[in-house]
């Protein structure tokens, strides 16, 4: 199976809503994919964590492969490890259509970001809520989008950091448009509107889908929340 729609074709699409597999009842995790795509997901959202970068574990390449065999929605795969060089050509290889490393977790990230491209995959740069744009400027011609966190990372259902906003503005006014902004963490009917307005138009979506009873009518307002006229 592919990797899903390119990065191009989903950009054609924003603003793109992410469901953040992390919240879903992963006792039915076949269930829970078909059940976002059939509410309108147009990509999904998978956390790896590793218990050094941040402080919970979740899951590798084996649920990836998984998420793969039952869609072929783009899967933004999101690493927060440690060492992420060690770990890109398996994560493709498993059916991430994008990646995103943090700026925290490496020296220097343009020959990840390149080796994410040069593989076929969308390259994505994180930034940590205290983390200022200038730590990624140099490398932005490098990403395809740059995701700023908006709680620290580690688990779903925190508190949205609305101070992270400016950064958003300041990223959005930085980068060429094909250069998406994406926002994690704490995103939902009361804080999306003013995500877009700063300029995101990539949303994951944690508890904002899997904590409601019903996920395509929560896909379509926060899809509503999400439209700013540019
Ligand atoms: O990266 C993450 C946590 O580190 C999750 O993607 C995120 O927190 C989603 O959950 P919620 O929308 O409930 O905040």
């Amino acid at each position: 199976m592919s990797n899903g729609l390119t990065f191009a074709q989903l950009r054609a699409t924003r603003p793109v809503i992410l469901p953040s597999m992390l919240l879903c009842d992963f006792g039915n995790l076949e269930r829970e994919v078909r059940a976002v795509e059939e509410a309108g997901a147009r990509a999904l959202h998978l956390d790896i964590m590793d218990g050094h970068f941040v402080p919970n574990i979740t899951y590798g390449f084996t649920i990836i492969e998984a998420v793969r065999r039952v869609t072929e929605l783009p899967l933004d795969v999101h690493l927060m490890i440690t060492n992420p060089e060690k770990y890109i050509p398996q994560f493709v290889e498993s059916g991430a259509g994008l990646i995103s490393i943090h700026i925290e977790a490496v020296e220097d990230p343009r020959p990840l970001l390149e080796q994410i491209r040069s593989l076929g995959s969308a390259a994505g740069l994180v930034l940590n809520p205290p983390t200022p744009v200038s730590a990624v400027e140099p490398y932005l011609e490098a990403c395809d989008y740059v995701l700023a966190m908006t709680v620290m990372p580690g688990y779903g259902g925190q508190k949205f950091d609305e101070s992270v906003l400016s950064k958003v503005r300041e990223l959005r006014a930085m980068l060429p448009p094909e250069v998406l902004v994406e926002v994690d963490g704490g995103v939902s009917a009361e804080t999306i509107a003013a995500c877009a307005e700063a300029g995101a138009e990539m949303f994951v979506t944690g508890s904002a889908i899997f904590r409601t009873p019903d996920y395509a009518a929560s896909l379509v307002e926060l899809q509503r929340l999400a439209q700013v006229n540019r």
